[in-house]
């Protein structure tokens, strides 16, 4: 039987960081389209109406580990340090934070629809 799970999820945060390989890419911030999910060690107690958050984790600190977290003006070669910085940052602040699934899209490279980018799983250690 498998464990009882919470997800918490932020999808579609679109947000300016500092990332690329060329050298067009290491002076001026790029769109970034970045989504978040985690998953919680759940209390042994059912939620009640009157369970305060503390309880859970709130699902704006999620959005909070991309948008506040990456340090300004540092230069991330690959997407894939962006990722690991918010998982790191994620598992950091909060022991229950078993899982991190963090999903980059580079906007400025998509087109026609397409959606290019990375997907990362990382499991606490
Ligand atoms: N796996 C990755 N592949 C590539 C990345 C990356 O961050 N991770 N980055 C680039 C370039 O910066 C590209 O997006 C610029 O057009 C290429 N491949």
């Amino acid at each position: 039987m498998t464990d009882d799970l919470l997800q918490l999820q932020v999808s579609n945060i679109e947000t300016m960081v500092l990332t690329g390989i060329y050298s067009e890419e290491t002076h001026l911030p790029q769109p970034l389209r970045v989504s978040v999910t985690v998953d919680l060690k759940l209390p042994t107690r059912k939620y009640a109406p009157d369970t305060p958050l503390a309880e859970s984790k709130n699902y704006l600190d999620l959005k909070h580990a991309v948008t506040q977290s990456l340090p300004e003006g540092l230069h991330f070669t690959l997407i894939e340090a962006v990722a690991d910085h918010v998982c790191a940052k994620l598992f950091a602040e909060d022991e229950r934070v078993l899982r991190v699934e963090v999903t980059i899209v580079k906007l400025a490279i998509s087109e026609k629809g397409e959606e290019i980018g990375i997907r990362m799983v990382r499991n606490r250690a």
